[in-house]
């Protein structure tokens, strides 16, 4: 970014109105009778994957012409950019494909800049939960259900009563969850879909979401962004290692522990 470019509180605000518009264009092919559509050739959610990232990718591109974006459904047809330490943008237009198509609502649209490898500002969409959570690294995190005025969100510290960990309904291996979990008390397990889990540890309803499983960069960023502004950090499995970004030409991510405010 140059100086001749917008702030990063007037990029959030922008942020906002496109992941708004987007949520929007999801919830329309949502409301449909996908299921029998679902037969025929295109699926509902690759329509909503791809009218969500024509909205997102190209409002992205005029708020900061020279930042490259990578999205899912672009980098899914081979059209991704170079990407390393300078900014960039991750997008997940619909994140939570198996959420989408069971309708438990638990899909969201992710967008995040990163910066050096690391998130700087993001937003996630819950469309159909009418919650968005959003935050700016090194300055706060917040979250609007319906028409509420945002509130601030923040991690919470160790519960004297055990750990609740935010927990994929599909992804994890039961093994290394254990061995990770080695001396910790469990008091229960929070499952969620998408990056809603990071937005669990990021409210203080959940300590830790430990990932054993398969994810790219644009699925977590967004979630990362709102859970580190919120106090919390994503470390690779041995705890202290930062998880960072533009890692590799497929962007797939290693495990992770997602941390709220325990150590
Ligand atoms: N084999 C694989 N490779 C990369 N990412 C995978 C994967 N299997 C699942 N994922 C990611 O895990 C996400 C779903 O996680 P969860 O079950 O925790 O909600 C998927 O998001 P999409 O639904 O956007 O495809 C997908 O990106
Ligand atoms: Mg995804």
């Amino acid at each position: 970014m140059t100086a001749s470019q917008p702030n990063i509180h007037m990029i959030m605000n922008r942020i906002l109105e496109i992941i708004e518009e987007a949520g929007e264009t999801v919830m329309e092919i949502y409301r449909t009778d996908f299921e029998a559509r679902t037969k025929s050739d295109s699926s509902p959610v690759t329509e909503a994957d791809l009218a969500a990232e024509a909205i997102i990718t190209p409002a992205l591109e005029a708020l900061l012409p020279n930042v490259p974006v990578v999205a899912e459904e672009a980098a899914a047809e081979g059209r991704i950019p170079e990407v390393s330490d300078g900014y960039f943008w991750l997008v997940d237009p619909v994140d939570g494909t198996k959420e989408f198509l069971n309708r438990n609502d638990e899909f969201t649209v992710n967008i995040a800049l990163l910066h050096n490898r690391q998130p700087v500002l993001g937003a996630v969409l819950a469309p159909a939960l009418d919650t968005l959570y959003w935050g700016i690294v090194d300055e706060k995190a917040w979250k609007r259900t319906g028409q509420n005025p945002p509130e601030e969100i923040s991690v919470r510290s160790e519960q004297p009563e055990g750990i609740t960990l935010a927990a994929s309904r599909r992804h994890g291996d039961p093994a290394l969850l254990e061995k990770f979990l080695a001396g910790r008390p469990l008091k229960e397990v929070r499952n969620a879909g998408s990056s809603l889990k990071f937005c669990l540890v990021a409210c203080g309803e959940a300590d830790l979401y430990p990932r054993f499983g398969p994810t790219c960069e644009w699925d977590t960023a967004a979630g990362h962004a709102v859970l580190q502004a919120a106090g919390g950090r994503i470390t690779l499995e041995d705890g202290k290692t930062p998880f960072t970004y533009a890692k590799r030409k497929d962007f797939l991510n290693p495990h992770f522990i997602a941390w709220g405010g325990i150590k």
